[in-house]
């Protein structure tokens, strides 16, 4: 422990503000600082030491004892975060990039958020789609360590009790997968915990949201995948998922559990194989929405929105084909429709606009399958008793000015249905939307070269600026990590009853709102990722003005601020490493824990050992 002489330099250390102890969401479980509540609830009862930083000014080494582990120098953070930057760049491959900020985020989470904030559009790609997809593929080869919570079904019953041992007391939000469809590469059963992880890290990055309050949960709820299952580092349990009636019995416990647990918490469903039935049941009882049919539905509207406006082409003759029905698909189609109503169209009419191919076709009445309920809306009947089995046959039949993919199919947009799309419109709307960029229909590349560079394009995933006739060009990414976090932010700080579909529609309109003149005249459909903040910041206002309409939120007092004021207030309550203020503000809660859990702990020992005397 330390002596009341260096307790009160260490105080004073903490006062002038110089002194940093790493944070670790993960305290109680290896090495660096304990949480308070971690120690108290768990009995620990020897202290841990604080691991040396080169932030920390000398008197607060000698107070914590770390004086002489690190070099004499006392670095800045942003001097910090440079070396950081420096080492990233030395790392040869992709994948090694990823474990390297995986082990920065855990070790030393501020610098990691100050990284992610500095450099958003480079790192993005790294942390998030496409290298979390390989991470995903290789989780069992890679993992280094705990990164969030995984509920087994085996734990059926106890899941409250599973939940309690999360590190950290307060969570106001959980990104939830089965893993049974992470991105576009299948079934990846345990492994999928990257996807949470990483959708967390862009709640973090993007919308403020407190690492500590976000929990990246994982359900081992089985895995049809046979090489996993035949993997002997493959970390879930070895057997085949478990049936739909079991998972939604599974999950009807884990709602209540979470709930009990952290009441209010928002709950972002991904990359579930069959979304569905979790949706209909929980989305007006709880605080929750699905990120793959709604996130997406509302941040592939919003390019759309924009598109349209470029093509000059109404919504009354749009025609748009859908590669891929799954829950994207018909989540996009669906958003679109009610687009396209708000701007005059009958639903019977908005709905006729759209085409859907699976893997047997085109979606029609009498192919003679027995039709998914997702499906059945946009099936169609005028197709005369023909059946079209191919995209090029659907493209011919069809002449659309919409071409979206979302079918996991890579290049399934080859360069003659790029030609044909080019031949059929004078700015033919190209999205290929499939993640990560291995499983796109198309890259950027492609689409401008076999479209004469007229495409109006947007990817699920990031591509490289394509230079076309001496022009650059740069392609815009429809991800729904353009909406969720605004979303889970409003959510959160109007303390939504519920979330409901006009609010996700809202966040649809209210993105279309963020591009500005500038990116939109130079060809761009989605905002520039470097300003990621200020547009979560915007569907945030936004999506809480529209919780308010619909006497959805719980905290009236926002009721009474002007947009600016709501906006403003908004901005204080993001977590933001690099505002010296609330930086430092958050290490001093940090160090305080650190001190209390040093006395917590000698309390303890010196107990134990009055005891044996
Ligand atoms: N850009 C974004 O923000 C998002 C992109 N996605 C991506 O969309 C893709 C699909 O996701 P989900 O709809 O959730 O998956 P899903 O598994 O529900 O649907 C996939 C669909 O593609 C169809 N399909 C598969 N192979 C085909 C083939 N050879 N020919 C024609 N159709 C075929 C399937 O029949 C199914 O209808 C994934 O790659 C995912 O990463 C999903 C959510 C958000
Ligand atoms: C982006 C995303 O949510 C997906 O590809 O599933
Ligand atoms: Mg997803």
């Amino acid at each position: 422990m330390a002596s009341l002489g260096s307790r009160r330099v260490l105080q004073a250390a903490i006062r002038s503000s110089q002194l940093r102890i790493i944070p670790n969401l993960f305290a109680h479980t290896h090495s660096t600082v304990m949480a308070p509540s971690s120690i108290s609830r768990r009995g620990y009862t020897h202290r841990t030491p604080a691991p040396p930083d080169t932030s920390h000014s000398l008197e607060a080494r000698r107070a914590l004892r770390t004086y002489g582990l690190v070099p004499p120098a006392v670095e800045s953070h942003a001097l910090q975060a440079q070396r950081c930057m420096k080492q990233l760049d030395l790392k040869a491959s992709q994948i090694e990039k990823y474990v390297y900020l995986s082990r920065l985020r855990n070790s030393d989470v501020h610098l990691f958020y100050r990284l992610v904030l500095d450099h958003f559009t480079s790192l993005a790609p790294l942390i998030y789609t496409p290298v979390v997809g390989e991470a995903c593929l290789k989780w069992s080869d890679i993992y280094r360590q705990p990164e969030g919570l995984y509920l087994s079904y085996k734990d059926r019953g106890n899941l409250k009790e599973v939940l309690q041992n999360w590190p950290q007391p307060n969570v106001e939000i959980t990104v939830v997968t089965d893993g049974s469809r992470i991105l576009g590469l299948g079934d990846l059963g345990t492994n999928g915990m990257g996807i949470p992880v990483g959708k967390l890290a862009l709640y973090t990055g993007c919308a403020g949201i407190r690492p500590e309050v976000a929990l990246p949960l994982t359900l081992d709820l089985g895995t049809n995948n046979e090489t996993l299952l035949k993997d002997p580092l493959y970390m879930g349990t070895r057997m085949k998922r478990v049936s739909e009636e079991e998972q939604g019995k599974f999950l009807d416990e884990l709602m209540v559990a979470l709930n009990e647990t952290w009441p209010g918490i928002v709950v972002q469903f991904e990359d579930f194989k069959n979304p569905f039935p979790a949706l209909e049941k929980y989305q007006y009882r709880y605080s929750c929405f699905n990120d793959d049919i709604q996130g997406t539905g509302a941040v592939v509207l919003a390019g759309i929105v924009s598109a349209l406006r470029k093509s000059g082409i109404k919504a009354k003759d749009q025609r748009a084909v859908f590669m891929g029905a799954g829950s994207a698909g018909t989540g996009v189609a669906k958003q679109i429709v009610e687009y396209f109503m708000k701007e005059g169209l009958t639903e019977h009419e908005a709905r006729r606009a759209f085409w859907f191919i699976d893997t047997k076709g085109l979606i029609t009445n009498d192919r003679g399958d027995r039709l998914a309920e997702h499906k059945k809306y946009f099936s169609r009947d005028d197709n005369n008793g023909k059946q079209f089995m191919s995209l090029s046959e659907v493209v011919d039949h069809v002449k659309p000015t919409i071409l979206m993919g979302l079918s996991t199919i890579r290049g399934c947009f080859g360069e003659p249905i790029l030609n044909k799309m080019a031949t059929l419109n004078k700015n033919p709307i190209i999205f290929p939307l499939s993640n990560p960029s291995d499983n796109a229909e198309c890259t950027f590349e492609e689409a401008m070269k076999y479209t004469d560079g007229r495409a109006l394009f947007a990817s699920g995933s990031p591509f490289p600026d394509y230079i076309h006739n001496g022009k650059a060009m740069k392609a815009s990414q429809a991800n729904n990590m353009y909406v969720f976090p605004g979303i889970g932010l409003a959510s959160i700080l109007c303390k939504a009853k519920h979330i409901s579909q006009e609010m996700i529609y809202t966040s649809a309109t209210s993105l279309s709102s963020t591009l500005l003149e500038n990116e939109y005249e130079s060809g761009m459909l989605m905002p520039s990722l470097d300003r990621i903040r200020e547009v979560s910041v915007i569907v945030a206002r936004d999506v809480i003005r529209q919780a308010q309409r619909e006497e959805l939120d719980r905290e009236p007092m926002l009721r009474d601020l002007e947009d600016y004021e709501l906006e403003e207030w908004i901005k204080s309550k993001m977590y933001d490493p690099r505002k010296e203020d609330g930086y430092l503000e958050l290490e001093r809660e940090r160090t305080e824990e650190l001190v209390r859990a040093s006395e917590i702990a000698t309390f303890e020992v010196r107990e134990r050992f009055s005891a044996k005397l």
